[in-house]
């Protein structure tokens, strides 16, 4: 598994210098992996090893649902660890806050009442105009 500590610690910068077609390493899950040997028999391609150079690819990675042989030939690649600290903050998402419509609790109440007494209004009116023209 490489192992916790087990090897070099790297910054981002350091790991960044490697992103190129013929010196390339890659950081996922907190660890470095030269990847150099691994860009021609990529099934994925190479291109997309060195569009996921310097920066965190463990997103990259994960999304493309690899397999667990292809997590298992990451040990082969490993050449340290990263400094977490030199990793840019993930950028998460925050929903826009939603405007309060009926920030009243009470006109909301109104609002139900009215919607169930309109109805029985027109039907009191329609039941009593009904009644009183009625021509017998
Ligand atoms: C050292 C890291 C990596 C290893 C060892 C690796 C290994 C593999 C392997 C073995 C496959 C075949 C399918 C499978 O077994 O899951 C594969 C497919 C693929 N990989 Fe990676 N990969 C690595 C990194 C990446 C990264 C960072 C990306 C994206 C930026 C990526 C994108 C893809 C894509 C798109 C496929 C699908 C290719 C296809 O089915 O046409 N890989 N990879």
């Amino acid at each position: 598994m490489g192992g916790d500590g087990g090897g070099k610690v790297y910054t981002l910068a350091e790991v960044s210098e490697h992103n190129t077609s013929k010196d390339c390493w890659l950081v996922i899950d907190g660890k470095v992996y030269n990847v150099t040997k691994f860009l021609d028999d990529h099934p994925g391609g190479d291109e997309v090893l060195l569009s996921s150079t310097a920066k965190d690819a463990t997103e990259d990675f994960d999304d493309v649902g690899h397999s667990t042989s292809a997590r298992k030939m990451l040990d082969d690649l490993y050449v340290g660890e990263i400094d977490k600290s030199t990793i840019p903050a993930k950028r998460t998402y925050a929903p826009p806050k939603q405007p309060q419509y009926n920030q009243d609790k009470t006109s909301d109440f109104f609002v139900k009442l009215l919607q169930f007494l309109v109805p029985l209004v027109i039907l009191g009116l329609a039941v009593g105009v009904r009644f009183y023209t009625k021509t017998e």
